[in-house]
């Protein structure tokens, strides 16, 4: 018989702080089969440029769909999407942020240290540690890249065996510089990271090294992007794998995957999502 995934909605901060997005889902096999060790959890931060209400953590679910009626399904204990806080966007067309919503009204580092909540929760509840896969899109990317312990003194965040980046933004001046005849790139930064004293710093391509990230300690790095893709640059994938080629036993663990299809049709389609986190497993299995 096969098994059927369920899905939750559970909630990963209760603090006087917490936001109603501090949530993650999660898909986990009713039945699990098989040698429940071996497998590995998906966990997905979403884009939407720090602020896009419509992009959340439902935007994995096309690809869950496709990976759970895969040939690679019993590589995998389960699934999770990580919504964290967003910055404002009141201009937004149909869902404008309101200055009362304190889930909508952050900046950098809230959205990261967000999601590293998110990852702390689901250590406890899951026990993820050196058995999952940590995938960003765009803005989730970068979080995903962003990530190093002592972003929380007290206890080490859970280790990720590969992390893949996918249409990642990783050196911000360059990506406002790249799209300087658009206005709207510069306010999606300012507006996410209001402090550009800190814009070295918080791109995965500046920031210092030593800093112990969870990238960088990863078996398998896989950068990714798409021809196609007409929102972030190339030259953003360039320079992150430049930066992830810089650091040891770089040419057994970093890798490119190239992607396909227009930013947000990576998700959206489910397949190409899929595909390149199947890919990122076969990487895994060899190397
Ligand atoms: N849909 C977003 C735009 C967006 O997501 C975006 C735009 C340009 C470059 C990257 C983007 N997303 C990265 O997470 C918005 O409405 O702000």
């Amino acid at each position: 018989m096969t098994s059927t995934l369920s899905h939750r909605l559970e909630t990963y901060s209760r603090g006087i702080d917490a936001t109603k997005l501090n949530t993650v889902d999660v898909w986990t096999p009713d039945t699990p089969g098989g040698i429940a060790e071996s497998k590995l959890w998906v966990i997905y931060i979403h884009g939407g440029a720090w602020r896009d209400p419509e992009v959340d953590s439902k935007s994995f679910a096309p690809a869950i769909n496709v990976l759970w009626s895969s040939s690679s399904r019993d590589s995998f204990a389960g699934f999770a999407s990580i919504n964290y806080s967003l910055s404002p966007y009141p201009s937004h067309k149909t869902i404008p942020s309101t200055p009362d919503d304190a889930s909508r009204n952050v900046h950098h580092a809230r959205h990261v240290t967000d999601v590293a909540h998110g990852l702390h929760y689901l250590q406890d509840r899951y026990k993820i540690h050196n058995r999952y896969i940590l995938v960003g899109h765009s803005a989730g990317a970068t979080m995903a890249f962003q990530l190093y312990q002592g972003l929380f003194s007290e206890t080490p965040l859970p280790q990720p065996i590969s992390v893949l980046g996918i249409a990642g933004i990783y050196y911000f001046e360059a990506f406002v510089e790249a799209h300087s005849s658009i206005p709207v790139y510069k306010e999606i930064m300012d507006n996410a990271f209001p402090d550009q004293t800190l814009w070295r710093e918080a791109s995965p391509y500046s920031s210092r090294p030593g800093k112990e990230t969870l990238w960088e300690h990863a078996e398998v790095i896989v950068i990714s992007r798409s021809e196609d893709d007409e929102l972030v640059e190339k030259e953003q994938a360039s320079l992150m794998l430049e930066r992830a080629r810089s650091i040891p036993h770089a040419p057994e663990k970093v890798f490119f995957l190239q992607a396909s299809g227009l930013h947000d049709e990576i998700w959206s389609s489910g397949d190409i999502l899929a595909s390149l986190v199947v890919k990122t497993l076969s990487l895994h299995k060899t190397s």
